[in-house]
C-alpha cells in the first residue's frame, strides 16, 4: 500500500500522534463500553494491589489500541515496556523481556498475531503461571529449567483476531474489541486537535472533517493537519465547512471519506466482476495490492458502512456502492445475508 495514501489508517512518518494522543482514560473519546469496563478492572486491580489480568485489544488500524495500552499502564501506575510480534525473533528475546519485568508491569506486544510459534510457546506458561520454561542445551545434555517471573500484565494488540491461535486468545482475561468512531466522537477529537494546534474551527468545519475520517481517529488527525494547511495558506485562517470541503476534495477524499483506493476497490468489483461475488485473492491481484492490506485496511470500513458484504462465495457490492460510484444498480446486487462476520 502506498505510503502517500492520505487517509491510510496506518501510521505515517509525519504523524503528530504524540501531541494529540490522550494520556488518561478520561480524555479518551469514544469506545464507551471498553472504557467503562477497563476503568472498573483497573480500579479493582489497583485496590487489590494485583497485576491486571491480560488485555487483548482487537480492531482495525488507527482506532487507539496503542494509545489505550499506554493509558492502561499509566492508570495502573506501573512501567510500560513495548515490543511487537515481528520484532521478537527468538524465544530468548522474549525471555529477556519477561525476566526484566517488575511486579504488575505492563508488557505491550503490538501485532501479536505475528509472533512466531516458538515464541508463542514461551508465552503460554508465562501468561498463565508466570513461569518461563526454557530448554537449555541440545541433545541428551538438554535440560529444562523453570524460572519464576514477576506477576506482570500482558497487553496485546492485533488487527487480525482470526490469525491468533485459540490457546493464545484464551489466555487473555480481558478481550476488548474497538469499534469505528461515530461522527460526534470524531468531531470532539478534531475540535480538541484544532485547539491544541491553535487554529480556529467552526462546528460545521469539524463535522465535515469528522464525516470524512473513515471512523478512525488517526485519519481524523491527519485530515485535520492537511486541512489546516489549506486554511492557513489559501483560506480565511479558520477551518469552516467550505475550507474543509475544498481541501478534502483536492486531496481526493470524497463525501463519504473514501479515497482513491476505496473507490478503485469498489469500481473493480462493480465493473470487472459485475458486483461480485468475487474472491479476495482475485480482487487483490486486480488491484495489485497485498491481500492483507485490503482485508485489514480497506474492507473493514466499507463493510461497516454497508458498501460491501462478505459472503461465503466472495465479496459483493451492495446497492449503496453502485449508487456512490454513480452506476446503476444491477439486479444481481440483491442483498445477501452475510453468513457471519468471519472476523478477518
Ligand atoms: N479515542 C481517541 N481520542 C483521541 N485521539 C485518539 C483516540 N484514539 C486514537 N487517537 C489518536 O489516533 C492515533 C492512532 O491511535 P493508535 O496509534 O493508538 O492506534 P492503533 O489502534 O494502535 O493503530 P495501529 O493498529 O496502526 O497500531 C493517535 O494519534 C491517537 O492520538
Ligand atoms: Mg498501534
Amino acid at each position: 500500500m502506498s505510503d502517500s495514501r492520505l487517509i491510510a489508517p496506518e501510521p505515517q512518518s509525519e504523524d503528530f500522534d504524540r501531541t494529540l494522543r490522550p494520556q488518561v482514560l478520561a480524555d479518551f473519546v469514544g469506545q464507551q463500553q471498553a472504557r467503562a469496563n477497563l476503568s472498573v478492572f483497573i480500579e479493582a486491580a489497583r485496590s487489590r494491589k494485583e497485576a491486571l489480568d491480560h488485555v487483548l485489544f482487537v480492531g482495525p488500524p488507527g482506532l487507539g489500541k496503542t494509545t489505550l495500552a499506554q493509558i492502561v499502564s499509566r492508570e495502573l501506575g506501573v512501567n510500560f515496556r513495548a515490543t511487537s510480534g515481528p520484532v521478537i525473533a527468538k524465544a530468548g528475546d522474549l525471555a529477556a523481556l519477561l525476566t526484566n519485568l517488575e511486579d504488575r508491569d505492563v508488557l505491550f506486544i503490538d501485532e501479536i498475531h505475528r509472533l512466531s510459534p516458538a515464541v508463542e510457546e514461551i508465552l503460554y506458561p508465562a501468561m498463565e503461571d508466570f513461569q518461563l520454561d526454557l530448554i537449555i542445551g541440545e541433545g541428551p545434555a538438554a535440560r529444562s529449567v523453570k524460572i519464576d517471573l514477576a506477576k506482570f500484565t500482558l497487553v496485546a494488540a492485533t488487527t487480525r483476531l482470526g490469525l491468533l491461535t485459540t490457546p493464545l486468545r484464551d489466555r487473555f482475561g480481558i478481550p476488548v474489541r474497538l469499534q469505528f468512531y461515530t461522527v460526534p466522537e470524531l468531531e470532539h477529537i478534531v475540535s480538541r486537535g484544532a485547539k491544541m494546534m491553535g487554529i480556529g474551527m467552526t462546528p460545521d468545519g469539524a463535522t465535515e472533517i469528522a464525516r470524512r475520517s473513515r471512523g478512525t481517529p488517526r485519519v481524523a488527525g491527519r485530515l485535520l493537519r492537511r486541512v489546516r494547511d489549506f486554511a492557513l495558506v489559501e483560506g480565511p485562517g479558520t477551518i469552516n465547512r467550505e475550507v474543509a470541503d475544498g481541501a478534502l476534495l483536492r486531496l481526493e477524499v470524497d463525501s463519504m471519506g473514501f479515497d482513491s483506493l476505496d473507490r478503485r476497490y469498489m469500481s473493480t468489483i462493480a465493473v470487472s466482476f459485475g458486483g461480485g461475488p468475487v474472491g479476495i485473492e482475485t480482487i487483490a491481484a486486480a488491484l495489485s495490492e497485498p491481500r492483507d492490506a485490503i482485508e485489514e485496511i480497506v474492507e473493514p470500513y466499507l463493510i461497516q458502512q454497508g458498501f460491501v458484504q462478505r459472503t461465503p462465495r466472495g465479496r459483493m457490492l451492495t446497492p449503496h456502492a453502485f449508487r456512490h460510484l454513480g452506476l446503476s444498480v444491477p439486479n444481481s446486487a440483491i442483498v445477501e445475508q452475510p453468513l457471519f462476520d468471519l472476523d478477518n
